[in-house]
């Protein structure tokens, strides 16, 4: 649907086409997105495999949650043009866990699926929280709603896994736990992830393939090859964390 705003043609998800399966899990061609004739994304190109977990990185408003707006087919307030082709099926996880504070814990993980009852006690024992089903969610901590956030997520087992700092608001061991919990869950699912973080460390440790965003254009990439467990204390991931921080403009 087209709306028309001060000149500009505004149209939602243009562009955006759920594709068939087989072949890439994303495919991202020529994306140019503009509020108010400022291009945040241009000409932007990204594919991503099936299963394949990237991570995409990039200072303050370089475009990062735009990019994961326009996969998830949220952005319809913003013009563009380009071509992206996702998964019917995609999950989507933010910072705050978006629990529904009135639907207990098993609700909020099953809400809309029917007869995903036993799929979502599963799905809770799988990110460490059976027993709480019947919890309501202002009786979780944070890390323990982005666990259910999880849940929620994968129990719809989606192609395609949109995460725009899910672990931004946790503390330091609650995070690392998450890392650990995160690449479990996308051992046994595979789906293919998007993950936007600002943690380098985080970046590394958890992604096939980081890439940096610098005012709406992919700047640098980096396919991480590092032996498991990774480990900052390992050379090699000192020397890609020092690659990727020249990237984003640091310079220790
Ligand atoms: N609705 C909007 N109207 C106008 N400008 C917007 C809107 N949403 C985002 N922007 C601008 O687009 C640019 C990219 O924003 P975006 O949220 O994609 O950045 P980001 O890389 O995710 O940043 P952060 O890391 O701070 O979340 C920013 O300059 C922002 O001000």
């Amino acid at each position: 649907m087209a709306t028309h705003t001060g000149g500009l043609t505004l149209e939602k998800n243009k562009g955006r086409k759920e594709s068939e399966g087989g072949g890439k899990a994303v495919e991202v061609r020529g994306l140019t997105r503009r509020y108010d004739d400022r291009a945040v994304l241009s000409d932007l190109d990204l594919s991503i495999e099936p299963g394949e977990f990237v991570a995409l990185l990039g200072k303050s408003g370089s475009g990062k949650s735009t990019l994961l707006r326009a996969l998830a087919g949220l952005d319809y307030d913003v013009a563009g043009e380009g071509e992206l082709v996702v998964p019917a099926n995609v999950s989507v996880v933010f910072q705050d866990s978006r629990l529904l504070p009135w639907a207990r814990v098993l609700d909020n993980v099953v809400l809309g699926l029917r007869g995903a009852e036993e799929r979502g006690r599963e799905s809770l024992a799988e990110v460490g929280l059976a027993g709480r089903e019947k919890a309501w969610p202002n009786e979780l901590s944070g890390g323990e709603q982005q666990r259910v956030a999880l849940a929620r997520s994968l129990v719809r087992e989606p192609a395609l896994l949109l995460a725009d700092e899910p672990f931004g608001a946790l503390d330091a061991l609650t995070r690392l736990k998450m890392h650990v919990l995160l690449r479990k869950l996308c051992a046994a699912h595979q789906p293919a992830v998007l993950l936007v973080t600002h943690d380098v460390d985080e970046s590394i440790v958890l992604a096939d393939r980081v890439i940096v965003l610098d005012e709406g254009r992919i700047v640098a990439e980096e396919a991480i090859e590092l032996a498991e467990p990774r480990s900052p204390a390992d050379p090699g991931f000192a020397a890609v964390r020092t690659r990727l921080l020249d990237a984003l403009g640091v310079s220790l």
